[in-house]
């Protein structure tokens, strides 16, 4: 295909063909059997849309506020490590993408070009930089991390909370799959600094290397207390799919929380994120903001996730294949794409702002899964996931 992309599809198509395999491989692959992957993408298509006609869409505006700060969009880019796979510029290129296009930028701590690196490409337009964050054994290392985010000007730090251990993805197990050299783990290793602390595997096996950096023996107290008590920055915590686990977010004095399930990469089996998303939103109520990532490639997609109540709704691979694409213009194409069918969905729903977009725009789908929780003493009681 030679013709310019016009689908974030396109855009994956093309990586998929021009990527090394180990590479690609690494960005697409979820865990185990991947089911958890695939339905993030194809849960958004059981969920109707029901659009009002002859409303006044003339002027469409798609500016919200996040975490108490105006943003132009509610689309912004998920943390991913190591973008200098995909590009050389790596993440100073999605920077300058993210800021053109004045999406919200999650930078993955384990990022190829070193946080002050990245937040400095950004021209200020209104674009937030949020500072991704694996608690390591080492309290020093996650501490000096912070400290440098909040010198650089990254306005929330995000927890992730679902890789205790890094999920297993069948090709890079088969590989071993590690960077090739000239890839640094830049917030780390780069030739003016070589951070105590941090173990790097020698034959450069990522599992391994993230395996013997995190603490296992995170909790709500030992970790999220930990960092409330060293930062004044909003903390976000990444990985929730559960009514349960946003509630201890509140008690733990969170600002939001982000349904995510890893891009699939992590437990395989749990619910598609758009499918997590209602049962987040009811228990966060208004003491708290809900964001979202997973499977989005649409505008419709985006749109969904904002009328279930999210506040902002991420995207990871979609970037990696802009960049992998055309550098900063690819991850720029990329997020332009998203944001010009967000804009048309509105448009054509009868939703001018985001203001507008509410539960009453969506069918959800009628199916259910039921689980059993168990009872003190009782018989146990059957909860349904809500859809
Ligand atoms: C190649 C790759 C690397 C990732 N690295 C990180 C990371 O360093 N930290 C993190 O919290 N999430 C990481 N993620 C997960 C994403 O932040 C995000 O949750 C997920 O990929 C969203 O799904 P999507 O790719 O379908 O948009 C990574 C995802 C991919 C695909
Ligand atoms: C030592 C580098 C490991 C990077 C793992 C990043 C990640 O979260 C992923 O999903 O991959």
């Amino acid at each position: 295909m030679n013709a310019e992309p016009v689908c974030i599809k396109d855009l994956e198509e093309i990586a998929s063909r021009v990527m090394p395999s180990g590479m690609w491989d690494y960005y697409d692959s979820g865990a185990n059997g991947q089911q958890t992957k695939a339905e993030n993408e194809s849960a958004f298509g059981h969920y109707r849309l029901h659009p009002r006609m002859l409303r006044d869409v003339s002027a469409i505006s798609t500016e919200t506020t996040v975490l108490g700060q105006r943003v132009k969009t509610p689309l912004g880019v998920s943390p991913c490590a190591m973008h200098r796979l995909a590009h050389d510029d790596g993440e100073a290129a999605t920077s300058r993408a993210a800021s053109r296009s004045g999406s919200i930028m999650i930078l993955s701590t384990f990022s190829t070009v070193s946080l002050e690196d990245v937040i400095a490409q950004g021209s200020g337009r209104g674009t937030q930089y949020w500072m991704q964050l694996y608690v390591y054994r080492d309290r020093s290392v996650t501490e000096s991390i912070v400290r440098r985010a909040e010198r650089a000007g990254y306005k929330a730090l995000v927890v992730t909370v679902d890789a205790p251990v890094l999920g297993r993805r069948l090709a890079d197990a088969r590989r071993k799959f590690g960077p090739p050299p000239h890839v640094q783990l830049a917030n780390f290793f780069t030739p003016q600094r070589s951070t105590a602390g941090v173990y790097l595997d020698p034959d450069g096996e990522f599992s391994k290397t993230f395996g013997a950096n995190l603490d296992r023996a995170l909790t709500w107290t030992n970790g999220i207390d930990w960092l409330r008590s060293i930062t004044s920055l909003p903390i976000v915590v990444k990985g929730v799919l559960t009514a349960e686990d946003t509630r201890l977010a509140i008690e733990h004095g969170c600002a939001g929380v982000m349904v995510s399930n890893h891009g699939g990469r992590q437990l395989d089996g749990t619910l598609a994120t758009i499918d997590a998303l209602p049962q987040v939103v009811e228990a966060a109520g208004d003491q708290i903001e809900v964001y979202m990532d997973g499977g989005v490639r649409r505008g419709t997609d985006i749109f969904k996730a904002l009328a279930l109540g999210a506040r902002a709704v991420f995207v990871a691979r979609p970037v990696l294949w802009g960049l992998v694409y055309k550098g900063e213009d690819g991850a720029y194409l990329a997020l332009g794409l998203l944001q010009k069918e967000l804009e048309t969905a509105m448009m054509l729903a009868g939703a001018p702002s985001i203001a507008d977009i509410d539960e009453s725009y969506v069918y959800r789908p009628a199916r259910r899964w039921v689980r059993l929780e168990p009872a003190k003493g009782g018989s146990a009681r059957r909860i349904a996931a809500k859809l």
